[in-house]
């Protein structure tokens, strides 16, 4: 007797990643040289996005962030990886079914005033996008759905919606610029400095929407940030990048409280919070970005790190788990088991810069 194999698909399990990334690679042919020489802009990144999570990338200028939000919102195609929907991989690039990612993966730019059209009011920019995404709205209910975007944002609509962009502050065009991507029914929204040209006044503002947007519509954030003291603010988790590569990821509240990586020290260090001054000067790291068209071999931070030893200079150190639910690509972090016993006595030392170890 044969067996029934029309079984429903099992549920995903409530924590199951909305949109995941899977070894993202992305290398720019460098133009104008006449070789193979590419800029390593993303190697080797996973990412998580969940439902009602935000997660921050934080990183310095040039270290992949906006690359990698490119790559999700599938403006850019990658080198190698792949991205997962609801765990299933991502391949289409037109039709149907790349238009139905493009709604459900919304992107939130860094310039609200050069985001949103100046010939346009509000109404006619959040119609527009209401018409594309929901075709069938009409009528009285096409004017509700607007009215409701507008109050989703914290805009009143009878006051708003029939301004144009210069009229409003950045912090209200990026609101619009919100509804907008919202006007879509995103799960997922990639903000890429949603808030760093804004005034730091309005800046919270922006920050605590987005939670409530998190919070009451289970949207997954993807936040990218210079800034790691909003990153503690506003992200569950935050993965720290650089050059290329995520050296730290885990809880945003152990990342910028008691960063383990000798570079997530450093940002800790350099971020403009009275608070964590005294305490992060641990590391006295300093100097440039790497060149990205050849990024220096083994860790990339290492020719910063005070730490670094020949091991950091020639092998890529693997994230590895340092007890507290938190992953660090750092030797230092590397049992001396776990590598070649000629390496043991280069594993760097981080003394009191290591998490777990007390000044
Ligand atoms: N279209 C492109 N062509 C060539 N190189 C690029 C392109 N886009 C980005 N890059 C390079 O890739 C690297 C990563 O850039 P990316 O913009 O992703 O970094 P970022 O961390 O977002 O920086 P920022 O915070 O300044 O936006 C940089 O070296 C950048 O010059």
């Amino acid at each position: 007797m044969s067996s029934d194999t029309h079984t429903a698909p099992a549920a995903p399990p409530p924590d199951a990643p909305v949109l995941e990334a899977r070894g993202l690679t992305k290398h720019f042919p460098v133009r104008g040289l006449r070789s193979n020489a590419v800029v390593h802009a993303v190697d080797g990144v996973d990412v998580s996005l969940r439902s009602g999570q935000v997660v921050a990338l934080v990183g310095e200028s040039g270290s992949g962030k906006s690359t990698i939000a490119r790559l999700l919102a599938r403006l850019y195609t990658q080198t190698s990886g792949e991205i997962l929907l609801h765990g299933e991989p991502v391949t289409a690039h037109r039709g149907r079914a790349f238009r139905r990612y493009c709604r459900r993966v919304q992107m939130i730019f860094q310039d609200p005033f050069g985001s949103l059209n100046p010939v346009h009011t509000i109404r006619y920019t959040l119609t527009r996008s209401l018409r594309i995404h929901q075709p069938r709205l009409r009528g009285q209910a096409l004017e509700d759905a607007l009215a409701a975007l507008l109050d989703r944002v914290q805009l009143q609509p009878e006051r708003y919606v029939d301004k144009y962009p210069h009229e409003l502050s950045g912090g209200q065009r990026q609101r619009v610029a919100i509804a907008r991507a919202l006007a879509a029914d995103p799960e997922v929204l990639l903000a890429d400095e949603p808030i760093s040209m804004l005034d730091v006044s309005i800046r919270i503002g922006i920050l605590n929407l987005l939670k409530d947007l998190r919070d009451r519509l289970g949207i997954a954030i993807l936040y990218i940030t210079h800034d790691i003291a909003s990153a503690r603010y506003f992200a569950d988790e935050t993965r720290v990048m650089y050059a290329g590569r995520i050296v730290e990821h885990g809880e945003s509240e152990l990342v910028t409280q008691e960063p383990a990586h000798p570079y997530t020290q450093l940002l800790v260090r350099s971020a403009p919070d009275p608070e964590n001054l005294a305490a992060q000067d641990r590391t006295g790291a300093n100097g440039e970005p790497p060149s990205m068209v050849r990024p220096p071999e083994g860790c990339r931070f290492s020719p910063r790190c005070p730490f670094a030893t020949d091991l950091c200079r020639s092998k890529v150190p693997d994230l590895v788990d340092v007890g507290d639910g938190r992953k660090v690509a750092c030797w230092g972090y590397v049992g001396a088991s776990d590598v070649e016993p000629a390496e043991r006595d280069l594993i760097p030392a981080l003394g009191s810069a290591r998490v777990g170890v007390s000044a």
